[in-house]
Order: structure tokens, then C-alpha cells, then sequence
């Protein structure tokens, strides 16, 4: 998918919404439990009930690899429906030499058809540049992640800035903003002036709303551009917003407050084309 084409799906859906799609096989209705496919038969009323307001869909891997074959099975299955309008982001955090990288971005981007993975940025450029061969293809390279633990590497001192801020504006030499993004958690607002600073015109994926706590309006009071430049990813707020029968009307209620939210966003920072 092209900046372009997501920018406008932005601006006519008024979201820049991502759903996570972290299906727990311990967490997903009971009563689904009988159906022959539980993961992708929740999947399926989840984007039933959220593609009007999303831009965005987010598997996280981890959560398909944990079940095997049947796993895999089910996110293929679950990429077969997401309507074609909507940005995919396979959240796989990859990143090894060359020509092992090559043959993940093979996986997600010519085997699954994603739109986007998540790459570790810390085996350098030959990790990462395989991934940005792929026309029309994204790398979403590791920034500033939302865990606490995040802090243990990415804000050290090195020669005079924190390491993070090496990672953006080295990166940002690989590709462009036409085929990188990078993930901002959004438990970390603080760090956006000076990440957009390096990174004016990338767009940001900022995990970290709803079950970790971070504030929308905040990010984007420092996060947005005159793009939006941002995707804001809420997971666990709302595929998991009720456990009964409801719980795809309760995704949706969840998803549309976030909409309405960024709608509000939108006009007030004048987002336009
Ligand atoms: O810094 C990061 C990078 C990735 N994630 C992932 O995003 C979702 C967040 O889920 P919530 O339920 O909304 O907390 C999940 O898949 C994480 O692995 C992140 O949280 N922070």
C-alpha cells in the first residue's frame, strides 16, 4: 500500500485506528470454543464489527506461531479477509543477516501479503534493508518501545544523544518515508518533540493506548503531522472489551471512541492533503 492510498483512507474513514489482533485462544469467548476455527471465528466478527473504523489491523505473530500449523492456518485465513483497503502490519519484530532477512520479508510481504512488518533495528542496515526491497511494501523499525524494559538500551547516552535518536536518523538513511515507518509506544509522549525533530515526516505506529495507559490526545499533541503521520494501535481495550456474547459489540463501542477521538484530532490539528 502507498502512503498516498493510507492517507486517504485516513481522511475518509476521519481514524487512524489499528486494532491489534492478539487472539488469546484463553481469552476469546467461551462460546466459540466450539466452532472449527475459534481464532480466525473471532477474528472474523472482530473486523466485522471495526473495518468501518479502522485503518489498520495488527496480528501479532507470537500469538498464531503459539498454536503451530493451525496458528499459521488461522492468520492466513484472517489476512484472506481483511478487506484490501486496510493497512496489515504483521508484528513479528524480525531482523537477522542478509539473506535470513530476506527470506522473512518473503514470508510476510509475498506469503501472507502484509502490508508492513516490524523489524529490530539492532543488527544494522544489511538486517533491515532486505525488507525495504519490496515495492509498495513497509519496514516498521523499533524506536522508542512502550515497555518498561525499553529503557534499559534505548535511552543511553552515546556520543552525545540517546541511543534511540541513533537508531532514527541512521535508519531513516535506508529507506524513506514512503517505506518506513517506526513504532513510538505511547507510555512515552515525552520523547516525541525530539523524535520528530529526526523524523518529521514518518509515520509513527504508537502501541501503548487502552490496557497500557497512554494518552491519545497527548500523542497527538506531539506526535501528529500534516499527514496525521500516525497509527495509533489499541489492542487488549478492545478485542477484549467483554468476554460474553457481546463481545464484538463491545469492540466496537470501544473502537469508535477512539475514532471519535481522532476525528476530533484531525480537525483540530487541520490535517489535510
Ligand atoms: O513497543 C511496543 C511494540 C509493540 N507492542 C505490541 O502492541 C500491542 C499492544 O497491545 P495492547 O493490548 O493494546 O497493550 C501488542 O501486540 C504488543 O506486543 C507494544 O505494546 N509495544
Amino acid at each position: 500500500m502507498t502512503r498516498n492510498f493510507l492517507f486517504d483512507q485516513i481522511q475518509k474513514k476521519q481514524s487512524f485506528l489499528c486494532v491489534g489482533l492478539d487472539t488469546d485462544i484463553n481469552k476469546i469467548p467461551s462460546h466459540l470454543l466450539d466452532t472449527e476455527d475459534p481464532i480466525f471465528e473471532f477474528n472474523k466478527q472482530i473486523i466485522d464489527a471495526t473495518h468501518d473504523l479502522a485503518v489498520a489491523y495488527k496480528p501479532n505473530i507470537a500469538f498464531y506461531e503459539a498454536l503451530g500449523s493451525k496458528g499459521w492456518e488461522s492468520l492466513e485465513k484472517t489476512m484472506d479477509y481483511i478487506p484490501k483497503d486496510i493497512f496489515t502490519i504483521s508484528d513479528a519484530k524480525r531482523g537477522d543477516i542478509g539473506n535470513t532477512s530476506s527470506l522473512y520479508a518473503r514470508a510476510f510481504f509475498e506469503n501472507m501479503n502484509f502490508d508492513s512488518v516490524t523489524v529490530a533495528p539492532y543488527m544494522g542496515s544489511d538486517s533491515v534493508k532486505p525488507f525495504l526491497a519490496f515495492e509498495d511494501k513497509w519496514v516498521i523499525l523499533l524506536g522508542v518501545t512502550s515497555n518498561e524494559g525499553g529503557k534499559d538500551f534505548q535511552f543511553l547516552e552515546c556520543e552525545g544523544k540517546p541511543l534511540y535518536q541513533h537508531v532514527l536518523s541512521k535508519s531513516k538513511e535506508w529507506g524513506s518515508a514512503d517505506n518506513m515507518m517506526y513504532v513510538v509506544g505511547a507510555t512515552r509522549p515525552e520523547y516525541l518533540t525530539d523524535i520528530r525533530k529526526t523524523i518529521p515526516d514518518h509515520f509513527l505506529l504508537v502501541p501503548g493506548v487502552g490496557a497500557q495507559g497512554g494518552d491519545l490526545q497527548e500523542v497527538c499533541k506531539y506526535g501528529m503531522n500534516s499527514q496525521c503521520g500516525l497509527l495509533i494501535n489499541s489492542t487488549r481495550g478492545i478485542i477484549y472489551a467483554s468476554s460474553g456474547k457481546d463481545f464484538a459489540e463491545r469492540a466496537r463501542e470501544e473502537a469508535m471512541k477512539l475514532q471519535l477521538e481522532m476525528k476530533a484530532e484531525l480537525e483540530r490539528c487541520k490535517v489535510k492533503s
